[in-house]
C-alpha cells in the first residue's frame, strides 16, 4: 500500500533548480534511503514533504486514502497527516529538560480544546495525564528515563539525536523523515542507530525515509535507495542494484561501494 506519492515535483530558488521533476512512490513499512552529493536536493525534498517549502510545480499526495495534497497544507497540517521529521542540525529545545522536549512533541496531536484548557476542565487533566504517561513510556523505550530531568543541551550527541527521534515519534507519525541521523556519531553510536531505526520501524509501525552519507548504514538498513544529483532523481533500486549502478558509482559512491 502506497503511503506517499510524489509527482513531477520541482522547487526552484530563483535560478537554482534544487529539485527537478522528481516522481517517487513509497510503500507502507519501507525504510528508504535518499543519497547523493552535497547540494543534490535531498533536504529540499524533505522541506517540500514537510510543508516548509511550497513546490514550484508538481504535487505530493500523502496517505492516499485521505487524498491529502500539498497545495494548501502548512507544516502543522502535514503533521496531522502523519509526517514527522528530525533535522540535519539537531533542533531540540536545548534549555528544556529531556521530558519537556518529548512533551512538546505531543503538543500537535492533543485533543482538548482552548475552552477546556482555559477552564481546566476534566478533559484537560485527563489528556495531560495520559500524555505525561506516554512521554515517560517513550523515554523508557529510548533508554532516556534516568535523564528525564536533565537539560537537553547536557546530553551526549548520540542521546540528543535519539531524543530528537523520540520527540518526533510523540506526534504519532506514520512516516518518519530522518535527516542525516548518523552525522557526528562515532562508529559505536552509528551501529546502535542501525538497530534503533529497524526497531522503531517495527515497534511504531512506521515508514522511514532517511537522508544519509554513511553508506554502510544506508546499505545495511534500507530496502530501497533513491539517488539524487543536481536536483534530479538519477537512480533508484535495492542496495545491491545501487552499488552496481555505473552512473551512481561514478557520480557518488566510488569503487569502494562495491565492498559495502
Ligand atoms: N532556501 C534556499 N534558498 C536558496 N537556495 C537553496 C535553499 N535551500 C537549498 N538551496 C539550494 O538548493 C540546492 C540543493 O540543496 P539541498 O540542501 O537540498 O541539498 P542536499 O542534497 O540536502 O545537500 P547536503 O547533503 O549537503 O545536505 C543547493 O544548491 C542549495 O544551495
Amino acid at each position: 500500500m502506497s503511503v506517499l506519492k510524489v509527482n513531477n515535483l520541482s522547487k526552484n530558488f530563483g535560478g537554482i533548480k534544487a529539485v527537478t521533476e522528481v516522481s517517487l512512490n513509497i510503500e507502507k513499512g519501507e525504510i528508504i534511503g535518499l543519497i547523493g552529493p552535497n547540494g543534490a536536493g535531498k533536504t529540499t525534498l524533505f522541506n517540500l514533504l514537510t510543508g516548509i517549502y511550497t513546490p514550484t510545480s508538481g504535487e505530493i499526495i500523502y496517505d492516499l486514502d485521505k487524498k491529502a495534497y500539498t497545495k494548501d497544507l502548512k507544516p502543522h497540517k502535514i503533521t496531522h497527516y502523519g509526517i514527522a521529521r528530525t533535522f540535519q542540525n539537531i533542533r531540540l529545545f536545548q534549555n528544556m529538560t529531556v521530558l519537556d522536549n518529548v512533551l512538546m512533541g505531543f503538543h500537535s496531536g492533543l485533543k482538548y480544546s482552548i475552552v477546556s484548557t482555559f477552564f481546566r476542565l476534566p478533559s484537560y487533566y485527563k489528556t495531560e495525564k495520559s500524555t505525561y504517561d506516554e512521554a515517560l513510556e517513550l523515554l523508557i523505550k529510548f533508554n532516556l528515563l534516568d535523564k528525564k530531568n536533565e537539560l537537553a543541551k547536557n546530553l551526549s550527541y548520540g542521546d540528543q539525536r535519539r531524543l530528537e527521534i523520540a520527540r518526533a515519534l510523540a506526534a504519532k507519525p506514520k512516516i518518519l523523515l530522518l535527516d542525516e541521523p548518523a552525522a557526528g556519531m562515532n562508529p559505536k553510536e552509528t551501529k546502535e542507530l542501525n538497530f534503533l531505526i529497524q526497531w522503531i520501524r517495527e515497534t511504531f509501525d512506521l515508514t522511514i525515509i532517511l537522508i544519509e552519507h554513511d553508506m554502510s548504514l544506508v546499505m545495511n538498513i534500507c530496502e530501497r535507495i533513491f539517488v539524487f544529483d543536481y536536483g534530479h532523481l538519477v537512480a533508484s533500486g535495492t542496495p545491491l542494484e545501487i552499488q552496481r549502478n555505473e552512473r551512481v558509482i561514478k557520480a557518488y559512491l566510488g569503487e569502494e561501494a562495491l565492498q559495502c
